[in-house]
């Protein structure tokens, strides 16, 4: 191999470009079917560039080196989260030297090593520029401290003294960054403060300057009495939540020191805005910015910015834009000092929907239903816990499943290009972009998760998992990650895998995760389980206390004992008591749906979807804990979903019901059960 600036020249032998030739044409067929973008064989001055997209992790910088070395460049657009690039030359010469020398080479960049497929195209057709603005209220004044503040500023605060220092100040370390509060304690207990308790520090000095230029500016009009400083690590955040209303008057004032981050604003209609808060910068919340829209930080280490820094809109939300002037920007330490003033008031803000103080339904769980005696009985049990929860808690549901998991990715990843997979039960479509090769469509029972595949222009259709409109051996490799469990009765969990082998071709492999019954395996305590023991137990790796639950105190977590025959409730991150069970869902204030549906639905229900318990979030999913820390949200309502947690041996007892199959291997991954299928290689197609 033969090295040439920061990309790896491939043999020049013609089996291998015959390869790479096969590989492009299959490029092409992808964009044209999830893109819609059509390719030439006839050179122009433009190419797609397919791998070499934001969403492969290849940055602006990176990509553009080794295309400008080709020729003279005229743009490059970088669509977010894409995993292609468009690139413009001069003159058709330079664009037809990229695609010679480029296509098939290997791209080395600092998070990824890709392989680059160029195609010639007509035009550009991604270049989606949608004006922007800001969310109502909200406002970013950029170098409102000097470099000198900033610096004051930073070295004011001491992280050295843990939990209530010398100072006075009360200090955390919260899972994905540190705090420390001044003034009154913010409670991420009970996501409030003791108003009757102020801390024994009130606002260091230094940062009377800064209050002061605010009062002076008009940004407040009484000065704020509390203070909390968020630390974030390159990688850390702090979810979307809403500073609760009964606790903090109207405008909040935000500093970001040190390093930039982007800001992620979330409507409660789905709206999206992402802003960037560049250091030494105040970010002002009022009205519907402060009351309506979650604010909160993606925990990642890069962020998507305009690639010019001057750019003074500061938005680099998903669905913009500046079509051309996106890159990535590494995460720097960001420390933050947001100014709040207690309210000692009931909020009587405009927005009831999000208003702590103004919510008038207080849900009370009612009985809970009992397992399913007849067919018709598990369908209705499963619209109600399974089918209408989903739908309603979709968008805050699938802001907590971001992170796909190792083990399903490696399945994924080791299927052949081209291969055809069908993801039953696919949620928000987190495996369906995770090997660009597949050609991947999904399927899930809420028309609302699939809207979210939708938007991030997935395949995905609306289908009940027991029925799946793809014809029989029309599919390479399916999957179905947590959905199996929560079929009510043995029949309906037998049918479920019936039907996904019935996809397979001969030959063909599914994999299925379900949640299982031992969240305890080989000595070793599922991170669903251990997450729990994090919130009463000193941290591994500090000697402060981590706590930074969602939730009220264990003595009001059982909110109910059901009786025999009912479903019991379960507490989360405890070890299971019953096989068959509901598990509670805390939804996000700002996380609804849609307004309009999921109040209207909670407050005409009289069923117990709407208990309100406040307990720990409940997933099984290993690498990501919802609800595990705001710093704001009110409570919010509670549904529950239904599981039938399987035993170990079960699956594979399940599976073994089914004809022209066979379990290839089966393992515990993170308190679930797995098994790989094969269906028999020597069945006839027909
Ligand atoms: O880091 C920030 O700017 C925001 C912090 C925040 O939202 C909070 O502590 O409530
Ligand atoms: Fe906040
Ligand atoms: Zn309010």
């Amino acid at each position: 191999m033969e090295c040439e600036g920061n990309y790896v020249k491939a043999g020049r032998r013609s089996k291998e470009e015959k390869k790479v030739f096969r590989k492009q044409l299959r490029a092409s067929h992808t964009l044209l079917k999830h893109e819609g973008i059509r390719t030439t064989r006839q050179p122009t001055k433009s190419l797609v560039v397919a791998n070499g997209g934001l969403g492969n992790g290849v940055s602006r910088e990176e990509l553009s080196a080794v295309l400008r070395e080709m020729g003279a460049m005229e743009n490059l657009v970088m669509p977010p989260h894409k995993p292609f690039a468009f690139v413009t030359y001069r003159c058709e010469e330079d664009a037809t030297n990229a695609h010679t020398r480029l296509n098939g080479q290997k791209l080395l960049c600092a998070e990824n090593s890709v392989v680059l497929y160029l195609s010639y195209v007509n035009s550009v057709t991604h270049q989606k520029a949608v004006a922007e603005t800001l969310p109502q209220g909200l406002v970013l004044v950029e170098d409102f401290v000097s470099p000198e503040e900033e610096a004051q500023l930073l070295a004011a605060v001491d992280w050295s003294s843990a939990h209530e220092d010398v100072s006075g100040s009360a200090q955390k370390a919260l899972k994905h960054r540190r705090v420390k509060h001044y003034g009154f304690e913010f409670r991420y207990d009970n996501n409030n403060v003791d108003k009757d308790k102020p801390l024994p520090a009130c606002l260091p000095g230094e940062c009377l300057p800064v209050l002061e230029r605010c009062l002076r500016d008009g940004h407040i009009n009484i000065m704020p009495d509390q203070l909390t400083i968020n630390q974030y690590e390159s990688g850390q955040g702090i979810p979307p939540h809403v500073d609760t209303h009964s606790a903090f008057e109207d405008t909040i004032l935000s500093l970001s020191l040190g390093a930039k981050a982007v800001m992620e604003f979330r409507h409660p209609d789905g709206r999206v805005v992402a802003v960037v808060l560049p250091s030494r910068s105040l970010l002002v919340m009022k009205g519907e910015s402060r009351y309506l829209w979650t604010h909160g930080i993606t925990p990642r280490k890069f962020d998507l910015v305009p690639a010019c820094e001057s750019q003074s809109a500061a938005l680099a939300s998903p669905d913009v834009r500046t079509q051309s002037g996106l890159t990535l920007s590494k995460r720097g330490t960001r420390t933050s000092f947001t100014f709040r003033k207690i309210r000692h008031e009931r909020c009587r803000c405009a927005f009831p929907s999000a208003c702590d103080s103004q919510r008038t339904t207080s849900p009370s769980p009612a009985s809970p239903p009992s397992l399913p005696c007849c067919r018709a009985d598990a369908a209705l049990l499963e619209e109600e816990y399974v089918h209408r929860v989903y739908d309603a808690i979709a968008s805050h549901f699938s802001s907590t499943r971001h992170s796909p998991w190792p083990h399903v990715c490696q399945f994924l990843n080791l299927l052949a290009p081209g291969s055809v997979l069908a993801d039953v039960g696919c949620g928000n479509g987190k495996y369906l972009g995770v090997n660009p090769e597949l050609v991947a469509v999904g399927c899930d029972r809420s028309g609302a998760l699939v809207q979210i595949c939708a938007d991030r222009g997935f395949h995905a259709f609306v289908s009940d998992a027991l029925s799946v409109p793809l014809r029989t051996a029309s599919c390479d490799a399916c999957i179905s990650i947590a959905v199996i469990h929560h079929f009510s009765t043995q029949e309906r969990r037998l049918a479920a895998v019936r039907e996904l082998v019935r996809l397979l071709k001969p030959g063909g492999q599914a994999l299925v995760y379900v949640w299982a019954f031992e969240q305890e395996y080989n000595k070793q305590k599922s991170k669903y389980l251990k997450d729990h023991n994090r919130d009463s137990s000193p941290t591994q790796n500090s000697s402060k206390k981590t706590q930074e639950p969602h939730g009220e105190p264990d003595t009001q977590r059982h909110s109910y004992y059901p009786a025999e025959d009912k479903l019991s409730v379960h507490t989360n991150r405890t070890a299971f008591n019953s096989q068959d069970l509901l598990v509670p869902w805390h939804l996000k204030e700002g996380n609804k749906q849609d307004g309009k549906d999921s109040s209207c639905r909670l407050s005409s229900r009289t069923d117990p979807r709407p208990g309100c318990d406040s307990s720990r979030e409940a997933t099984h999913n290993p690498d990501s804990k919802p609800c595990s820390d705001t710093s704001g949200c009110s409570s919010a309502p509670v549904f529950h979903r239904y599981y039938h947690v399987f035993q170990q041996g079960e699956l594979e007892q399940l599976c073994s019901q089914v004809a022209g199959v066979k379990v290839k291997s089966s393992y515990h991954d993170q308190g679930n059960w797995c098994v790989v299928l094969e269906k028999d290689p020597s069945l006839q197609m027909i």
